[in-house]
């Protein structure tokens, strides 16, 4: 990549969008362009081909999606089916005819089979049933990470993907119903401190495992990968280090300085039981995360005190 390249980063407001965009103007890239999902629907196929025609840009990095928990992925499969897989044929299709030098698509290790060997190597996809809660979301992200595979193959498009655990950090996603478990415990910790609640509410048994990963930390290593990876097999992007979903708990409660109890919730979905990334290869190409547990919580309640009003949620 020149520094000077066309830079369109699809989600450029999003968690991992908003991350990239930081990481790629830090390191000195002066073309990076973004639209909203109001001005440019990548669900609409004239739209996504008007604006490739008009922008043709030199590198995309697909970073826009429909995303959420554990809750939203399983009372809305059908919207995370049919969304993702038109935003991801839209998007993917253009770069082949737009000629786009280099594009970046994003997969999700909960796309991994649920039974899957830990700590999940990249050659771990499709060999076995999904976890059910993020079904259709698996299913459309496997589309994607396959079509980038398969343009390379029939026409040497230089299209990547990699495999990003679970994220967090500014601009995370902090509506209870349809947020991932950081950013609602976040919100749920702040707002019991504030209102002096006895008790918090958290979903499932706190025993599955997950893998956290700063989303600044994500964003350098996509931007390493756009920066020195052509292969066809996506890449797992994590810290290799997994935590239960009490640990976590008590590490967000901590940050926070609440004192009240946790109520489990066992009525709601624990999800896959654990989702470790297997980060050898990422290691061997050169990258490895900086940011632990601990900083980053401590840096995402921070962001979250200063930016996010919750009286107007
Ligand atoms: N969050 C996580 O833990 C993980 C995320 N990922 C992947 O990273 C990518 C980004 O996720 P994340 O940043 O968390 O998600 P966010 O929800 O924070 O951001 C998604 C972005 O996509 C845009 N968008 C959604 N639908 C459309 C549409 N139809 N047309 C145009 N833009 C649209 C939104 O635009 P607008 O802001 O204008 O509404 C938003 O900026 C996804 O591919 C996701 O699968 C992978 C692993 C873990
Ligand atoms: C990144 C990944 O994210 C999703 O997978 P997930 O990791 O299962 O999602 P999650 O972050 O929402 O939950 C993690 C764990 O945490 C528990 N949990 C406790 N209390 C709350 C709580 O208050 N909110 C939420 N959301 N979860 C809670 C919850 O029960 C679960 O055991 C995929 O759908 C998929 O789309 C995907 O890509």
């Amino acid at each position: 990549m020149n520094k000077t390249d066309k830079i369109y980063v699809a989600g450029h407001r999003g968690l991992v969008g908003s991350a990239i965009v930081r990481n790629l103007e830090t390191k000195g890239y002066v073309n990076v362009i973004g639209r909203t999902h109001k001005e440019l629907d990548l669900t609409n196929q004239a739209m996504v081909r008007d604006f490739f025609e008009k922008e043709k840009p030199d590198v995309v990095v697909l970073a826009a999606a429909k995303v959420g928990g554990i809750n939203a992925n399983n009372t809305a499969p059908a919207d995370f089916a049919y969304e993702n897989m038109q935003i991801q044929c839209n998007v993917i299709d253009c770069c082949h005819k737009y000629k786009v030098k280099k594009l970046l698509f994003l997969g999700s290790t909960c796309i991994y089979p649920k039974m899957a060997p830990q700590p999940i190597p990249e050659d771990a996809l499709l060999t076995g049933p999904l976890e059910e809660t993020n079904e259709a979301y698996a299913i459309a992200k496997i589309a994607g990470l396959e079509m980038c595979k398969f343009y390379k193959r029939q026409y040497g498009d230089d299209f990547i993907s990699c495999m990003p655990t679970n994220l967090y950090g500014p601009y995370d996603n902090y509506d209870l119903e349809g947020s991932h478990v950081m950013p609602a415990m976040i919100r749920k910790f702040h707002e019991a401190k504030v209102n002096h609640m006895p008790t918090v509410e958290l979903w499932g048994t706190g025993t599955p495992l997950r893998e956290f990963l700063y989303v600044d930390d994500m964003a350098d290593a996509c931007v390493f990968l756009l920066e020195n990876y052509e292969g066809e097999q996506h890449v797992n992007i994590g810290t290799g280090k997994e935590v239960t979903i009490k640990e976590l708990a008590e590490t967000v409660q901590k940050a926070v300085g609440y004192e009240g109890k946790i109520v489990w919730n066992k009525a709601m979905p624990d999800g896959t039981p654990r989702k470790l990334t297997n980060v050898d290869k990422l290691h061997h190409l050169g990258w490895t995360h900086k940011v632990e547990l601990e900083e980053g919580v401590a840096f995402a309640y921070q962001w979250f005190k200063e930016n996010v009003d919750i009286a107007r949620m």
